[in-house]
């Protein structure tokens, strides 16, 4: 029976790096969820388990780690860049290095109207995230960054409508002209180059995603989420495609008529499961070559 070792990859899965910069008392905090991968000629350490080229995950661990003290956190997309480069260049079987951060925000605390120095509450609205995956070497290195937001949960309570949809003998959902529109959106974005101010490009996007979601009247989740990609692609040049998966989180109204009361679009029941599963790319015609992009990225379509 002839076999062979398929692709592969091997890394830290989720290291908790928690930074304090404690230089004044007015600290401030990074709470990051850091993975790392290397991909390449890995084909002895699985075969006859000679490990002579495999950099250990938990030598890569004490880098992402270590690099959060020496070289500090400024946007994840640099610490990423900067840790998926090191590994690359550490590691001389690898052909690739890809290196995912997700960020935890945290506010301060108000007391009597002022932020606390050092006493913290998580930030809602989202969790920032981040891959970069690094490629080749010297001229031929190629560098992919694509940044987004996940669980972004967000709710209009009218402004949407479902109908016109094609129908058959097993539909029974009834057509609205006012439903509930509800999604916990993934969005993640394809950087065209590296000469971006990261965290300016990701406030302003979530920002536009937030606004257009509001401000579009839904026809469809589909036609809110290209809606959104499109603004996205139209006011961000350095953005090269846009994808998303987004949840329907359906609110079915609930039948009042036995107790005699009426229900005009009042209260409702949050389905938790099943829920329409709605995933779209939007993309310029002329966007760059996405290589290794979305390599390892799962959830989308
Ligand atoms: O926005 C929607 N898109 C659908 O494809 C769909 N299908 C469905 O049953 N409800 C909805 N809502």
């Amino acid at each position: 029976m002839a076999i062979h070792l398929g692709a592969n990859q091997y890394g830290k899965a989720e290291n908790r790096v928690v930074r304090i910069y404690r230089d004044t008392p007015r600290h401030q905090i990074r709470d990051l969820n850091v993975s790392t991968a290397l991909r390449g000629d890995f084909e002895d350490a699985h075969t006859t388990g000679d490990q002579s080229d495999v950099l250990p995950t938990d030598t890569q661990k004490n880098t992402a780690f270590a690099f959060a003290k020496e070289k500090g956190i400024g946007a994840i997309e640099d610490y990423a860049l900067t840790l998926g480069a090191h590994f690359l260049d550490a590691s001389p079987a690898a052909q690739g290095a890809r290196v995912e951060v997700e960020e935890y925000a945290w506010d301060r605390i108000q007391v009597d109207g002022q932020g606390h120095d050092h006493s913290f509450v998580r930030t809602g609205g989202g969790v920032r995230n981040t891959v970069v995956n690094v490629e080749g070497r010297g001229t031929d290195r190629k560098t992919y960054v694509v940044s987004g937001i996940s669980d972004l949960v967000v709710l209009k309570s009218t402004g949407s409508e479902f109908h016109g949809f094609l129908k058959d003998e097993y539909t029974t959902l009834p057509e609205t002209n006012d439903r509930i529109l509800a999604t916990s959106l993934v969005a993640r974005w394809r950087y065209d180059h590296t000469e971006v101010d990261w965290d300016k490009s990701y406030d302003e996007i979530k920002g536009l995603l937030l606004s257009r979601f509001a401000t579009i009247h839904s026809l469809a989740l589909q036609q809110t989420l290209y809606g959104m990609g499109s603004a996205v692609l139209e006011q961000h040049p350095e953005v090269a495609e846009i994808k998303f998966s987004a949840p329907n989180k359906h609110h079915f109204l609930v039948d009042l008529s036995p107790f005699g009361t009426e229900n005009p679009g009042e209260v409702f029941i949050a389905a938790d499961r099943p829920y329409g599963l709605i995933e779209a790319t939007v993309t310029r015609d002329d966007a760059s070559d996405a290589g290794s992009a979305w390599h390892a990225v799962p959830g989308f379509c």
